[in-house]
C-alpha cells in the first residue's frame, strides 16, 4: 500500500509541475490514475477475504507466555511496561484486567490484540497464541473496541450501523439481510429506543456515554468476530450505563466469544460479571485466575476483604503503590513486591484459569449468525455510500451551518459598512484593495478553520474503517469532496451578495459573478489546504496551530503587503503557493478593469492613478485576469488534494513486533516493584 502511495506521489509532483498548457494532459492523467484505482479495487474485490477462510462459530483460546514490554530511553534506562506476563483468556468467558492506572493494563491488551503502537526504544517479546497457534498465523477474527467512541455524529444508530454493514459485508448479500442484521444487532445491544437518534458531539445532543460504547461494540461485531478486546470499556460512563455495558461484554462472552476487557475499578455488581481476572500492578501479575478465586488467594496471605466491601475496591487498594507519603509508598511497594513473588510461587491461580471451562456453555450462536466477512461492495458503490454517508453529515450539521452561515454574514455587515458605497475618489482605490484583501483573508481563513475543527477527527475514523478494509482511500475522498463543496459554495456566496452591492463594487453583473467564482474558489483552496494540513497533523489542536501559520504566511505574500516584484528570490515561491495572493488577484482583475477615478481635488491629476489598469500595475498585477488566478489556484486546489490523498494512502498505525521470548536478568530477583522503571539487561534468546 505504501509501495502504491509513492507512486501516487511521485506522479502527482510530475503533474503539477507542469507548465499550465500541459493542464489538459494533468486532467488526462488523473482520469488514467482513477481508472487504475478503480481496476486495483476491482482485483481487491475478487481476492480471497481473509476472514472466510475461519471455520464458522470456532471457539477460540488466547494464550500468553513470556510476554514482555520495555521501553528503552535515548539516555539510556529502562522502562520495564510488562513484566514476564503469563495467562489465557479461555472461549466463552469474560476475562477482565484489573489494575491502577499505569499498571499496564492497555499495554497488555494491545499485545495480546497485536496493537501495541510502535515507538522509538519500545520491545515486545514472548509468545501469544491463538488455538496453540501464533497469534498472526491463526487469522483468527478479532476486534478491538477502542477507548475512544468515533463517529460521523449527524447519522443515526441506525445509519451508523446500516452504513458499516453496507460497506464491510459482501455485496452478493441481499440488503434485506444486512437491514436483519442491524436490527437484530441493535436489539442485541438494546438500542432499540435510540435506534432513530443520532449519534451527536458536543455541539448536537445525541447518544449517551452508554449508548455510544454499546455502538461501538455494535460495530465491531459487524465484523463477526470469536475474539473480542475492550479497552476501558466504562470509562467516563455512570454506573449504570457502566453495568448495561459489561453486562453486554458479558452476554457476549456467554455466545461462545473469547473476551479481553481492560477495566480500572469497577463497582461490585460488575466485579460479579468477571469470569476470569488478571492483576496488574506496574507490569507485574499479581494474579491471573478465576475472579471468583481472587479473595481468597489473598486472604490466605493474610490479606482479607471485609464483608461487605466491594471486592474490586479492596483488589485496588491492595495491589495499588500509594505515593503520598514515602512511608507509604515504601510500605506499599514492598506489599505489592511481596504479592507479586507470591503469586509467582504459586502456580494454583494460574492453572485454574487455564483450565477454565465456559461459564455457562450455550456453545456458538447468537451474534455472528447471518453475519459474513468480506468482501466489500464495489467502488462505484462505496462512493455511492459514502457520498450519503459525507452529504448527511455536512447537510445536517446545523449547528456548525448555522455559525459558518451567521459569522459570513456579520462579516460581510462589517465590512459592507465600513467600505461603504466607495465611489470613485483616489481615496477609494486604497478602500478597494482594503476591501478586496480582507474579503480574500475572510473567505479563507473561514473555511480553513472549519475543515481543521472537523478532518483531523473524521481521519481517524476512516483511518479504522480503511484498517477494516471497509473502503479505499480514492472513494472516500472522492465522495467527500463531491458532498461537502457544494454547501461549502453556499456561504462565500451568501458573503459576496451582502458585501458586493454594500460596498458599491463594479457595477456589472458579469463582474459580480466573478468576483462570486473567486471567492468560491479560494474557499475551496483554502478547504483543500486544511485537509491537507489535517491528514498529517497528530491532532486538532496541531493542526488548528499550524493551519494559521501557513496562513499567516500567505497573507504576508497575498499581493497586498508586498509587491510579487519585490518577494526575495529564496522565497518567489511562497507567492505562487499562496492562495490568499491568487484569489486578492482575481478580486482585483474581476474588479478593476475599465474603473476610471476621479483625480484627487488641486493636483490635476498629477500622481493620481486614473483608471483600474492602472491600480493593476501598481500592484505588480499587469497582464493578470480572471481566468488566470483561477488557473493558478485550481492548481494550488489540486496540489493540496493530491497531498491528501497521498498522506491518507500511505498513514497507517504502526504496531510493535512480537519478538521472540527474551533471557531476562532483573535486578532483585523476582521482586521488582521498583517504580516500573527496572533496568533490564540480557539479550534476545
Ligand atoms: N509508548 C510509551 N512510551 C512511554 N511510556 C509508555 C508507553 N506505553 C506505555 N507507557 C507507560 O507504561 C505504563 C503503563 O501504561 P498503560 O497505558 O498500559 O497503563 P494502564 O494501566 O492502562 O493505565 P490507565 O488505567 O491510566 O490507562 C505507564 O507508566 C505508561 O506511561
Amino acid at each position: 500500500m505504501i509501495g502504491s502511495a509513492w507512486v501516487d506521489f511521485v506522479l502527482g509532483a510530475a503533474l503539477i509541475a507542469l507548465p499550465q498548457h500541459k493542464v489538459p494532459l494533468l486532467l488526462g492523467t488523473a482520469l488514467v490514475n482513477g481508472v487504475r484505482h478503480v481496476a486495483h479495487a476491482k482485483r481487491r474485490e475478487h481476492a480471497p477475504p481473509e476472514a472466510e477462510n475461519d471455520a464458522g462459530e470456532e471457539q477460540v483460546e488466547l494464550e500468553w507466555r513470556q510476554l514482555d514490554c520495555v521501553l528503552t530511553a535515548k539516555k539510556g534506562g529502562c522502562k520495564h511496561i510488562l513484566k514476564d506476563l503469563q495467562g489465557r483468556a479461555p472461549p466463552g468467558r469474560l476475562l477482565a484486567i484489573m489494575g491502577p492506572s499505569g499498571g499496564g493494563k492497555t499495554t497488555l491488551l494491545n499485545a495480546l490484540a497485536g496493537q501495541l503502537p510502535a515507538a522509538a526504544g519500545l520491545t515486545l517479546s514472548g509468545v501469544v497464541t491463538v488455538n496453540g497457534r501464533p497469534r498472526d498465523a491463526a487469522r483468527v477474527r478479532q476486534a478491538y473496541v477502542q477507548q475512544e467512541d468515533l463517529f460521523y455524529s449527524q447519522l443515526t444508530v441506525w445509519e451508523t450501523l446500516m452504513m458499516a454493514a453496507r460497506l464491510r459485508l459482501p455485496a452478493d448479500m441481499p440488503d434485506a439481510e444486512k437491514q436483519e442484521l442491524t436490527e437484530g444487532l441493535i436489539t442485541r445491544l438494546g438500542l432499540a429506543g435510540a435506534a432513530d437518534t443520532v449519534v451527536g458531539d458536543e455541539k448536537t445532543r445525541g447518544l449517551s456515554g452508554g449508548e455510544r460504547k454499546r455502538l461501538s461494540i455494535g460495530m465491531e461485531l459487524l465484523g463477526r468476530p470469536r475474539l473480542l478486546f475492550c479497552d476501558e470499556p466504562t470509562s467516563g460512563l455512570d454506573s449504570f450505563q457502566a453495568e448495561k455495558v459489561m453486562a453486554t461484554l458479558r452476554d457476549l462472552a456467554r455466545d461462545g466469544r473469547t473476551v479481553v476487557a481492560s477495566i480500572h475499578q469497577p463497582r461490585s455488581s460488575i466485579f460479579a460479571m468477571f469470569d476470569d481476572l488478571v492483576l496488574l500492578s506496574e507490569g507485574a501479575a499479581l494474579y491471573a485466575g478465576p475472579a471468583d478465586g481472587a479473595l481468597a488467594f489473598f486472604a490466605e496471605q493474610g490479606h482479607v476483604c471485609p464483608e461487605h466491601y466491594n471486592p474490586a475496591e479492596f483488589l485496588a487498594d491492595l495491589i495499588s503503590v500509594d505515593p503520598t507519603s514515602s512511608e507509604a509508598e515504601a510500605a506499599t511497594r514492598l506489599r505489592v513486591a511481596g504479592l507479586r513473588s507470591n503469586f509467582a510461587a504459586s502456580s494454583g491461580a494460574l492453572d485454574a484459569l487455564a483450565d477454565g471451562a465456559p461459564a455457562d456453555d450455550k456453545g456458538g450462536g447468537g451474534g455472528g449468525r447471518a453475519q459474513a466477512a468480506p468482501p466489500r461492495c464495489a467502488p462505484l458503490q462505496q462512493v455511492q455510500l459514502l457520498f450519503s454517508r459525507s452529504w448527511r453529515q455536512i447537510s445536517r450539521d446545523r449547528a456548525t451551518n448555522i455559525a459558518r452561515a451567521a459569522s459570513n454574514v456579520s462579516s460581510a455587515l462589517i465590512f459592507g459598512g465600513i467600505f461603504w458605497r466607495m465611489g470613485r475618489a483616489q481615496s477609494a482605490i486604497q478602500d478597494r484593495m482594503g476591501l478586496l484583501q480582507v474579503a480574500a483573508i475572510n473567505a479563507a481563513m473561514s473555511s480553513l478553520v472549519k475543515t481543521l475543527n472537523v478532518f483531523p477527527k473524521e481521519r481517524t475514523i476512516v483511518q479504522r474503517e480503511r484498517a477494516k478494509g471497509s473502503y479505499g482511500v480514492a472513494p472516500y475522498f472522492a465522495s467527500k469532496l463531491a458532498a461537502e463543496s457544494p454547501i461549502s459554495a453556499l456561504f462565500p456566496l451568501l458573503f459576496a451578495a451582502l458585501v458586493y452591492p454594500a460596498a458599491g463594487l463594479h457595477p456589472r453583473l458579469s463582474r459580480f459573478a466573478k468576483f462570486c467564482g473567486v471567492l468560491t474558489l479560494e474557499s475551496f483552496a483554502s478547504t483543500s489546504l486544511g485537509l491537507a494540513v489535517g491528514s498529517f497533523a497528530p491532532s486538532t489542536d496541531a493542526a488548528l496551530a499550524i493551519g494559521p501559520g501557513i496562513m499567516v504566511l500567505f497573507i504576508v505574500f497575498g499581493g497586498y503587503y508586498v509587491n510579487e516584484g519585490n518577494v526575495p528570490r529564496v522565497l518567489r515561491w511562497v507567492p505562487s503557493a499562496s492562495l490568499i495572493k491568487h484569489g486578492f488577484e482575481g478580486l482585483c482583475a474581476a474588479e478593476f478593469p475599465g474603473l476610471a477615478f476621479e483625480p484627487a481635488p488641486g493636483s490635476g491629476g498629477q500622481g493620481d492613478l486614473a483608471d483600474g489598469d492602472q491600480v493593476l500595475r501598481r500592484l505588480g498585477f499587469e497582464g493578470t485576469s480572471v481566468a488566470k488566478t483561477a488557473n493558478s489556484q485550481a492548481r494550488v486546489i489540486l496540489f493540496n488534494y493530491w497531498v491528501t490523498y497521498c498522506i491518507l494512502k500511505a498513514r497507517k498505525p504502526r504496531f510493535a513486533r512480537l519478538e521472540p521470548p527474551r533471557a531476562r536478568e532483573l535486578p532483585g530477583g523476582n521482586g521488582g516493584g521498583n517504580g516500573g522503571a527496572e533496568k533490564v539487561h540480557g539479550a534476545a534468546a
